[in-house]
């Protein structure tokens, strides 16, 4: 998987791709990660990059030529990259589109700054608008860093375990169960005995009751379009009847 990221301001991904899972996939080669900056494609003296408003208006607009030709220099070096700009108008992220976008060769994502980009790159250069959430960000760098971290820790190889990002809750739509850890009492409380028994059945029915409750009483729009099994309905039913008593 390559991510290309196309911005203004390039060194805010240098500590990015210095850390953690991000850090260990770049260097067993199972992602690589580069930015270009876009004002390296604007003309001119001062490589301008955005312009006013047509129609006038406050605030500047990022131009279009400096982005066209940032974005045709990286679709040649891969052209099966899909390009995605990060703007509020788009489709609102989840982990099913993370899973989605996990399939593709690589990722180009376009940092809008200023006032957004002009709409003629939006309707010929762009495949995916994609928004992580319906909130406005001074630019789409961030949103950019929060799709690559969520993207590849589902290439295969990626995490530890194999199944750990299986496993994940919004694989199954549900919640994450609680999580403990050393010591076993910690100021006066105690880590639930199941856990301690070494019965791994009875704690993988403990998990996946812990995900259904959570999920039930936390996100119950989670489980609103998600088909129950018979299991899952009676750990709800005996729940249910439990809360109601
Ligand atoms: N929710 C998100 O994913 C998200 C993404 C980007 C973003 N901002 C960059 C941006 C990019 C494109 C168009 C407009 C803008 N904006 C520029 C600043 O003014 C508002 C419009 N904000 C929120």
């Amino acid at each position: 998987m390559n991510f290309v990221v196309l911005t203004i301001f390039p060194e805010m991904f240098i500590p990015f791709w210095e850390h953690g899972i991000i850090k260990r996939a770049v260097d067993r080669s199972k992602i690589s990660a580069s930015t270009v900056n876009i004002r390296d494609f604007a003309e001119g003296r001062h490589h301008t990059t955005d312009d006013r408003p047509y129609g006038g208006g406050c605030g500047m607009v990022m131009k279009p030529e400096p982005l066209a030709a940032s974005i045709r220099a990286v679709k040649k070096k891969q052209p099966c990259s899909r390009t995605v700009l990060l703007t509020p108008q788009g489709r609102v992220f989840n982990q099913k589109i993370a899973r989605t976008l996990a399939l593709s060769e690589g990722l180009i994502f376009v940092c809008g700054r200023y006032e957004g980009v002009d709409e003629r790159i939006c309707d010929s250069f762009i495949d995916d608008e994609i928004s992580i959430g319906d909130y406005v960000l001074t630019g789409g760098e961030v949103a950019a860093m929060v799709i690559i971290d969520a993207v590849t820790r589902l290439i295969p190889g990626v995490l530890g375990g194999a199944d750990s990002a299986e496993k994940d809750s919004f694989s199954e739509d549900l919640l994450e169960h609680a999580h403990y850890t050393r010591p076993r009492t910690f100021e006066g409380t105690e880590v639930p005995e199941v856990l301690l028994s070494g019965n791994h059945k009875e704690i993988e029915k403990w998990r996946l009751e812990m995900s259904l409750i959570r999920t039930f009483l936390k996100r119950p729009d989670l489980l609103k379009n998600r088909p129950v099994n018979t299991q899952e309905m009676e750990i709800l039913e005996k729940w249910c009847l439990d809360i109601r008593k």
